[in-house]
């Protein structure tokens, strides 16, 4: 390790040490076992970035993301580079840890203007994707309408939420070979449908990001909530869109 590097390790602990349960650094460890107990982040896969007024805080890359502790948290100062990696400007760096494979994917949502960011790897997300057609290549999205928990997505930025008898749409991207690979087909459904606040990736999962914690939280679970019931909808021979 380069001695510019141990100073970054050093010298900047003070980042991700609070007694505030809210900090970012203690919150994703705490989100992050949640996600787990639901289903979302088992076998190291899927995470969780949250941004703080100039600086972004990241989890590790393969580590099982529930027994994560607040020291093995990443800072970047924001804004920074999205690419190359090594151009990101990374303030705080574990030793001996890799920063998320997911961070290209983290920093577009909050170049979106996104204060937190959910990527899970659900079943239930990935189960949608397998059953909404794959011919539909770039025009791939999951539908559901006339369902309640639609309420608790946004219509878009400043538009207030979904209602009743409106038809939630989440755009499918196809999975790559490496989770930073998926970048670029984030960025091309987020020009395409620039009020969607989701994008399922499929065979893989799902990225969520909202304008704080709460509203990435509460928005991943209701999709997940749709995701679920859209699933045993199709067992039952019910459509999801009326
Ligand atoms: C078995 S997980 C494969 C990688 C992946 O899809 C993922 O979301 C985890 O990435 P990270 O680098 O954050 O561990
Ligand atoms: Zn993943």
């Amino acid at each position: 390790m380069s001695s510019a590097d141990q100073a970054v390790e050093a010298t900047n602990d003070q980042l991700i040490q609070s007694t505030d349960p809210e900090h970012p650094a203690n919150l994703i460890p705490e989100l992050c076992r949640k996600f787990y107990n639901w289903g979302w982040v088992t076998g190291t896969g899927g995470g969780t970035s949250i941004r703080h007024g100039d600086h972004i805080f990241i989890a590790p890359s393969g580590v099982q993301k529930e027994l994560m502790k607040s020291e093995n948290i990443f800072v970047l100062q924001w804004p920074t580079a999205k690419y190359p990696a090594e151009a990101r400007n990374y303030i705080r760096k574990p030793l001996k840890l890799n920063p998320s494979a997911c961070t290209p994917l983290f920093l577009t949502a909050f170049e979106q203007g996104a204060g937190c960011c959910i990527h899970t790897h659900s079943q239930w997300a990935v189960l949608v994707t397998l059953l909404v057609e794959r011919e539909k290549g770039p025009d791939a999205c999951f539908e559901i309408s006339t369902i309640e928990q639609i309420k608790g997505i946004p219509r878009g930025k400043g538009k207030g939420m979904l209602g009743y008898h409106d038809t939630l749409s989440i755009p499918i991207i196809d999975n790559t070979a490496f989770e930073e690979d998926l970048t670029s087909g984030l960025e091309a459904a987020m020009k395409k449908y620039p009020d969607t606040y989701a994008v399922l990736v499929r065979r893989h999962g799902i990225y969520v990001w909202g304008d704080n914690v709460a509203k990435a939280k509460t928005q991943c679970e209701s999709l997940d909530y749709l995701f679920q019931l859209a699933v045993e909808m199709h067992k039952l021979g019910l459509p999801w869109v009326k």
